[in-house]
């Protein structure tokens, strides 16, 4: 007899329940697999629990007794010690009951770049060690990745002729991380040759439930539930899952409606679970026939400001275009920033640039500044977005805002450390790298979050990337405008350049690159100033002549300052020959100086002068 014979002959099989969170729940906190070791009663009475509460299968303690895993702990040269002891132990439990080598998913639920190569060579491993044993079949489970369990599911099914259950996970009622259907994704299963194809983990009954509605009873194989007892809350730092177990006898039925013919439990369950399931379906047969739902199509609609509005890359692929940093204050009287940017707006810039918590200090919020600019002042704004503030959620948070704001420009960047600002002690998020959070906002585009939900409309960002063209090896910085381009960058900003000599080879270095550089230019406001940039911001190397140039006007701030501005203005002319797009940094909310070199730049360069008069 085999599991697949079993449910041919038209039986509901009922699977096993959690293994980690009852051993978590038990005091257990560091790698589950291991006990199959050290604790190898405690792993076999849990089986025996859930066989004496009715379970006809149970799984190996092995979901992550893989090398990729068990590296964590140290542990990646004990794989074949860790399986091998599961089975074992799995067997003496199960009796004549059934055993299957369970395998669950690398790569997890926040995007994950744990190479296919890696994946394979780790599964390969685990795979070997548990057919060496004693199984009566294989469980692939908690899968986000689809990409990832095709891939495992062929090597498994050119191994073994035995059972393979093969199991994804919701993202959300319907769907896989990448929007891939859950009934495409079963199908897909099927078609590779899983002998049954189904869900497990992450959500509980309620969500499977309506996303199997969905889903038609398979041709060639069967389907299988392992739901999650509930969702998970966080009490007294530990995470508790509801353990009212009666809820799940009425859901035994529901899962029968829907031709579930393998039912077991994930996260959360306990024998009480799996007794309540095993109960109510001790003498039914599964459903050999059902009616499916059909999703509605929903509408993704552009959002409604993307038809009348010009991204400033478009805009300055045809004609030269000057953005200026003008920085949130820290402290809250926002009267100067506001006079600031009122004076920028009528010296005719494109954009005003406002940075994100620069050098890791609290300012007031870019977005809301962003926002009474465009709506105040009818001046654009362009506002930068840090990794490093927001995790996941925030980020995506923020960027519905930004869309709600009417905000489409947005500079994607790492952000300075938390360490380099006035709180060294709170944490630098990095969820992501700008590369990803480039990706992730062009996503938004698309109307999708980073998980895949629908947001409804898509929304309307043009995503600038920094450029830092202060590095030993300019190559090495255009290596990453490229790497940036290809996550979805449409323009780039770069650090501010003191030499005329570094405008020149930057150019060389970058005219291939088919997306605008905004070329940063910085008025020096004094001596010291420019002994800091030279000294200590990492990247940042001026010239000697301007070193002298500004030092001959150390005792005389007013002298430096124009002095500053004169070296401004000449690299303002070297670049304007060379790029299309200026970015203009405000020092210490100095506007007026950005504004006169707003308006030299103006005065001075026809063919911006000729957009302005078009514009007009
Ligand atoms: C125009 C502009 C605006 C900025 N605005 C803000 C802001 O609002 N708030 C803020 O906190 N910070 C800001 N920064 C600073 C920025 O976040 C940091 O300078 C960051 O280290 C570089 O940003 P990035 O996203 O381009 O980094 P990336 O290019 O993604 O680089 C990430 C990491 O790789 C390293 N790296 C970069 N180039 C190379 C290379 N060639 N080889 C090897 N490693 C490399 C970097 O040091 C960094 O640690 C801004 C920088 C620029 C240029
Ligand atoms: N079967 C595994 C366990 O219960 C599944 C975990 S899903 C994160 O430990
Ligand atoms: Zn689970």
């Amino acid at each position: 007899m085999s599991l697949v014979t079993d449910l041919e002959q038209n039986k509901i099989l009922i699977g096993d329940g959690a293994m980690g969170t009852l051993l978590y729940s038990y005091g257990s906190d560091f790698c589950y697999e291991e006990l199959n070791l050290s604790q190898e009663e405690q792993i076999y009475n849990i089986h025996r629990a859930y066989l004496d509460a009715g379970a006809d299968m149970i799984q190996t303690n092995t979901y992550a007794a893989n090398y990729s895993k068990l590296e964590r702990y140290g542990l990646q040269d004990q794989v074949k010690e860790i399986n091998k002891a599961a089975v074992q132990i799995a067997r003496n439990a199960a009796r004549s009951k059934y055993v299957v080598g369970t395998i669950g998913g690398i790569r997890g639920i926040k995007p994950n770049s744990t190479p296919l190569d890696e994946i394979k060579r780790s599964f390969r491993e685990q795979l070997y060690c548990l057919l060496m044993e004693n199984v009566d079949g294989i469980q692939l489970e908690t899968y986000y990745d689809l990409q990832e369990l095709e891939t495992v599911l062929e090597i498994a099914r050119k191994e073994t002729s035995l059972p393979i259950i093969a199991q994804v996970s919701l993202q959300e009622v319907g769907f896989m991380q990448d929007r891939t259907p859950i009934s495409d994704a079963l199908s897909r299963l099927e078609n590779i040759g899983a002998d049954v194809v189904g869900l497990n983990c992450r959500l509980g009954p309620y969500h499977m439930l309506m996303t199997l509605e969905e889903v038609p009873l398979p041709k060639r194989a069967f389907l299988s539930a392992f739901p999650n007892a509930s969702l998970p809350s966080y009490t007294d730092g530990r995470f508790k899952y509801e353990g009212d177990a009666d809820y799940f006898k009425e859901c035994a039925h529901l899962f029968r409606q829907q031709g579930v013919r393998l039912l077991g439990g994930c996260c959360g369950t306990t024998p009480a679970h799996i007794h309540a399931f095993s109960s109510e379906l001790k003498n039914l047969e599964p459903v050999t026939e059902k009616e499916v739902k059909q999703r509605k199509r929903k509408i993704v609609i552009q959002s409604a400001s993307k038809s009348n509005y010009t991204p400033l890359c478009e805009e300055v692929k045809k004609k030269q275009s000057i953005i200026v940093e003008l920085d949130p204050p820290r402290k809250l009287d926002t009267s100067r920033f506001m006079e600031g940017a009122k004076a920028l707006k009528e010296a005719g810039i494109d954009a005003l640039t406002l940075a994100d918590n620069s050098l890791a200090s609290p300012r007031v919020c870019n977005s809301a500044l962003g926002s009474i600019v465009q709506s105040q002042l009818n001046l654009r704004s362009l506002v930068h977005i840090t990794c490093r503030d927001r995790n996941l959620i925030g980020l995506q948070s923020h960027l519905m805002g930004l869309h709600t704001h009417g905000i489409h420009e947005i500079l994607a960047v790492t952000g300075d450390p938390a360490s380099v600002g006035d709180f060294p002690g709170a944490s630098s998020v990095y969820d992501v790298t700008s590369f990803e959070l480039i990706k992730l906002i062009k996503q938004f585009n698309q109307g999708l979050s980073l998980s895949g939900k629908e947001l409804g409309e898509k929304t309307a960002f043009t995503v600038g990337a920094a450029f830092n063209p202060n590095i030993r090896s300019i190559d090495k910085a255009v290596e990453r405008l490229e790497k940036k381009i290809a996550y979805g960058a449409d323009y780039f900003i770069s650090q501010p350049v003191f030499s005329e000599q570094k405008l020149i080879d930057t150019y060389e270095a970058t005219k291939h690159i088919d997306k605008p550089i905004y070329i940063g230019i910085m008025p020096l406001t004094s001596s010291r100033n420019a002994e800091f940039l030279h000294h200590e911001v990492p990247g940042i190397k001026l010239s000697d002549t301007v070193r002298d140039r500004m030092g001959k006007h150390k005792d005389d701030p007013k002298q430096a300052c124009k002095e500053g501005l004169l070296i401004a203005k000449s690299l303002l002319d070297t670049a304007m020959e060379l790029f299309n797009g200026i970015y203009l940094i405000t020092p210490f909310m100095r506007y007026e100086l950005t504004v006169e070199l707003a308006q030299y730049a103006r005065a001075n360069h026809p063919s911006l002068l000729a957009r302005r008069s078009q514009n007009a």
